[in-house]
């Protein structure tokens, strides 16, 4: 496995140049496009990893996947009256659907879903954004994860159109708190760091029928466990979740730092992370680098052969 991905990082490495870092913010605009690495957690307990699956990244958009699983811990189905478990077919902070659908965003993992799910959590906790940040340290095993200031602080700058989805929800009664508050929660939840092999752990419960596999914790029934993975293989990789199907076949969850989470059932929790972006805000590598590796193992979840 280990000289599998070595070679799979060596095959891919003349792609790194291609594609761009997210610039929409200062913070993220200067991160080294030519960094790449992966870490792969099974369910028995063994890690691999290869490349820079050490260095800490902002986590970006995978912090949806926490945010989801917290709210889940406290709201359980109820939460599904205020959003959907649909695909969107849209970028990830797209607003036309929003207004057309009546401020009731498609699924937990595009932006405007993701704030509806920081409202909920911001309503259970007194201080959201460090239960989230604990949540992720729990998870992740390691209580040096912090939120980047920069990052957030920068995000929070500029805010404009993730307010707008917020404020349009607002309209449509569904946002039930100070919208600025909302954001700063999620703004920090974005600006997480962790490395890819923080992450490995941090999804494990995912590869782990819910339990989390160095606590034994449970994060989630195996039902829902089941359930959030759909959402993932369906929703994970906005307009391009169709694509991420097509050519890796598992549950997954990008985000615009870079990383992306994907989840093998049963067996593998994996993260791979190269900063620059495809058209759809996803790592351009890390889908080749997960391409390769679904390919040479036959693990689609679409795939008899896998289980
Ligand atoms: N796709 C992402 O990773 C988006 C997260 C980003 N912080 C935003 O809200 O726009």
């Amino acid at each position: 496995m280990q000289a599998l991905l070595e070679s799979i990082l060596d095959e891919v490495r003349p792609l790194l140049g291609q594609g761009h870092v997210a610039s929409y913010i200062p913070a993220l605009a200067g991160v080294d496009p030519h960094q790449l690495g992966i870490a792969m957690l099974g369910t028995d307990g063994v890690l691999h990893q290869a490349g820079d699956a050490d260095t800490p990244f902002s986590i970006q958009s995978i912090s949806k996947v926490f945010s989801l699983v917290q709210a889940i811990s406290h709201t359980g189905e109820s939460l599904w009256e205020r959003l959907g478990h649909e695909p969107s077919g849209q970028a990830f902070n797209s607003m036309v659907q929003l207004e057309f659908e009546k401020g009731r965003p498609r699924n937990p993992f595009i932006n405007a879903g993701a704030l509806v799910i920081a409202d909920i959590n911001q309503s259970r906790y007194a201080a959201p954004i460090l239960s989230m940040r604990d949540l992720v340290r729990r998870l992740t095993d390691n209580v040096h994860i912090i939120s980047d200031r920069v990052v957030a602080d920068s995000e929070y700058q500029y805010r404009a159109r993730n307010a707008a989805m917020a404020y349009l929800m607002q309209s449509f009664g569904n946002f039930h708190n100070d919208v600025d508050a909302v954001l700063k929660s999620y703004f920090h939840h974005c600006a997480l760091t962790a490395s890819c092999v923080d992450l490995v752990r941090g999804v494990s419960f995912l590869a782990n029928g819910g339990r989390c596999l160095h606590s034994d914790e449970v994060i989630l029934t195996p039902r829902q466990n089941q359930q959030v993975n759909a959402i993932m293989a369906t929703s994970g990789l906005y307009d391009e979740a169709g694509n991420f199907a097509y050519r890796v076949g598992l549950p997954g969850k990008s985000g615009v730092g870079g990383g992306i989470v994907a989840v093998v059932p049963g067996r593998y929790s994996i993260c791979v992370w190269s900063p620059a972006l495809n058209a759809s805000g996803n790592s351009l590598v890390g889908m080749a680098v997960l391409e390769r590796l679904s390919e040479r193992i036959g693990w689609s979840v679409f795939s008899p052969l896998a289980y």
